[in-house]
Formats: structure tokens, C-alpha cells, sequence
């Protein structure tokens, strides 16, 4: 069966159906020969988790869904399911009792930017896009402040099979509402659709930043807003960061621009109004191992005599987000 069917089906009946014209050649592209070769176990495990009724749904710091009647045994098989489904980078999520204590508190970065975005971080009859969106925990979030839709990518398919996990456990109105496809930026036409964009995290992974941000600009309808958060340096217009092979331990890291430098990049490809809403250095609460992520975390990434630096002796990660419009 087409892992992607309703999804299609919801992109025929929204504002995005020129979408159509590539998305669906690109999925069965994808599904012929991109697929990792854990997908198939990852998708077995979402397969067999249980089948309860949502009876309480909270789509707030913890993404939550409950019902009273769950077992131990059904509690239990959701927690062996899930840990299979190792490591959970973004959360916390609460699934009828088993808490998912992810690596980061995503929450905390939801609270920088919700009550800046435009109405009061209202989304009501919005189409919104997430790009390099993870398991998809700021997805419900965007539900939560009322989008109509929307839709995530992103290349990770381990946090594709974790969102469809999630999604396994939600009523089926608000299931239908949230859409996740396996793409990069870069395999997104020029939609010019989408209400509101977020891309949060990503543009240090990209070689080409001014590309990226041509990409963005390029999903907006005249009027929307774009939401970008990303690792930033202290420094002028003219300060841009290119670490070495590693930054804090990660070895995909390009561009880290000062908010200056980023607002000048932004203007050049034609963004109007672009502010910096927030600013702030991560924190070992917002980033750490947990049962759920065993590895190395932000602890491990920076210096530990001196936790102003990362272990490559550049400055700790301190990230900012920017609103502007197309
Ligand atoms: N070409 C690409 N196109 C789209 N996504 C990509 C690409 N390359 C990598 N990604 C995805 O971008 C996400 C970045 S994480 C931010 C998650 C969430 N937004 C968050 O803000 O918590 C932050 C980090 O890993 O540093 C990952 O899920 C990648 O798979």
C-alpha cells in the first residue's frame, strides 16, 4: 500500500494541488530507491503498536494522549515499540503513560518563537509548512495554535517512522490534518502555497545558505510569514562562522552567520522586514542524554573547563529566531 495515499489525497483537496505535479513521481521515486534499510523493521514496529481510543488529547508542552483504561500489557508493548524506535531526538511526548523524555525539551524552543509569530501566534486557517520538521513534535504544536494544515519534511526517515508512530495514537481529526513526507528542502518546487513556513535547525546543515533561503522564500504566498531559527554567532554583518570538520561534535555543520550578517543575507534574497525576535545560548536543560537518547549530548559537546566554548574551542551553540515576509 502507499505509505503517502491519504496524505495525497489531503494535497488534492487543499491549496497545495499544483503540488501534485511532482510530489507523487517523487514518493514512489523514493519508495523504489531511497529507502534505508532499517525502514521496514522501523514500519513493522509502528505496525503492531495497539489500537486505543484517544480519550484525552493535549497537544501542549508534552504532547499528550491518554485513556483511562489502558493496560500494564498495553503499556508495556508501547514502550518496548517505541524504544525500538531509538534514538528520540525531539519531544516530549506522553503515549497513554509511557513519557518519551527526548534529548531535547522542544517545548522550550516552541516558547521562543510561538508569541512572536503574526495574531498573536494564531495559525488558525493556515496551510503550514515545517521544513526539516523531525519527528514532528512542533507539527502538533502548529495544531495546537490552530493551522488547518500541516505539513512536514524532512529527509530523516527514523523521524518519519517516529511521527507516524505518534500519529498511530491521535483521533482521527487531527491525523488527517498532519502530514509528513520524506524530502529535503531541495526537492520542493517553487510552491509559493504555504501560509507560514518554518525552518528550524537546518539552515547550518545546508552548503549554500542563500540558496536555502531562496528555497523558502519560494514556498510563501505574497503575505505569508516565514519562521527561521538557526545557530548564529556574536558579531557584525560581516562575522560568518565556517568551522572545521566538527561543531560541537557535529560533522554537517556549514554556515553560522551573526543575526546581522543573517538579516543582510535575508534582504538580498528579497525577504522584507525580517527581525530577530529571540536570541539565546542552549542550555544543558533544553539538550541532554536521557533514556530515550543514550548517546553524547550537548554535556559531552562542550569544553568541559569552560562551557562558553564547544570542545573545538568555538563559541557554545546559541541559536536565534528571525521572522520576515516574503
Ligand atoms: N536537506 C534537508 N532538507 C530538510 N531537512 C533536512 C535536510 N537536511 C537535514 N534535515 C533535517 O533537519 C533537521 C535538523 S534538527 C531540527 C529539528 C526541528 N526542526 C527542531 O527545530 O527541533 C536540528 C539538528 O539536527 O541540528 C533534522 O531532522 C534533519 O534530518
Amino acid at each position: 500500500m502507499n505509505l503517502f495515499a491519504q496524505d495525497l489525497i489531503a494535497v488534492a483537496h487543499s491549496p497545495l494541488q499544483h503540488w501534485l505535479t511532482t510530489l507523487p513521481a517523487q514518493l514512489e521515486n523514493w519508495q523504489k530507491e531511497q529507502q534505508h534499510g532499517e525502514l521496514p523493521k522501523w514500519l513493522r514496529c509502528v505496525a503492531q503498536l495497539p489500537h486505543i481510543e484517544p480519550q484525552h488529547v493535549s497537544l501542549a508542552d508534552t504532547v499528550t494522549i491518554n485513556n483511562d483504561s489502558v493496560s500494564d500489557g498495553e503499556q508495556n508493548r508501547i514502550r518496548g515499540l517505541m524504544m525500538q524506535l531509538t534514538p528520540w531526538r525531539k519531544g516530549p511526548f506522553d503515549l497513554h503513560g509511557v513519557h518519551i523524555d527526548t534529548e531535547w525539551r522542544s517545548d522550550f524552543k516552541w516558547q521562543r518563537v510561538l508569541p512572536h509569530l503574526s495574531n498573536n501566534g494564531d495559525l488558525s486557517g493556515r496551510q503550514v509548512l515545517d521544513i526539516g520538521c523531525g519527528s514532528g513534535y512542533h507539527l502538533w504544536r502548529m495544531l495546537e495554535a490552530g493551522a488547518d494544515q500541516v505539513w512536514g519534511i524532512d529527509p530523516g526517515q527514523l523521524f518519519m517512522a517516529q511521527f507516524m508512530a505518534i500519529r498511530h495514537f491521535m483521533p482521527a481529526e487531527l491525523a488527517a490534518r498532519a502530514h509528513w513526507f520524506p524530502l529535503g528542502v531541495e526537492d520542493l518546487p517553487e510552491l509559493r502555497a504555504f501560509d507560514t513556513v518554518f525552518s528550524m535547525g537546518v539552515l547550518y546543515h545546508r552548503r549554500s545558505p542563500i540558496d536555502f533561503l531562496t528555497q523558502l522564500r519560494a514556498q510563501l504566498k505574497p503575505g505569508g510569514e516565514l519562521v527561521l531559527e538557526t545557530l548564529v554567532v556574536e558579531g557584525d554583518e560581516h562575522t560568518v562562522l565556517v568551522p572545521g570538520e566538527t561543531y560541537a561534535k557535529m560533522r554537517n555543520v556549514w554556515f553560522i552567520p551573526s543575526t546581522k550578517a543573517l538579516l543582510h543575507w535575508m534582504s538580498r534574497v528579497g525577504f522584507k522586514n525580517a527581525r530577530v525576535v529571540d536570541e539565546s545560548v542552549t542550555t544543558l536543560e533544553e539538550q541532554r542524554a536521557t533514556e530515550w537518547m543514550q548517546g553524547q549530548s550537548l554535556a559531552d559537546f562542550l569544553d568541559p573547563n569552560d562551557r562558553s566554548r564547544t570542545i573545538e574551542g568555538f563559541p557554545a551553540p546559541r541559536r536565534a529566531v528571525i521572522i520576515a515576509n516574503p
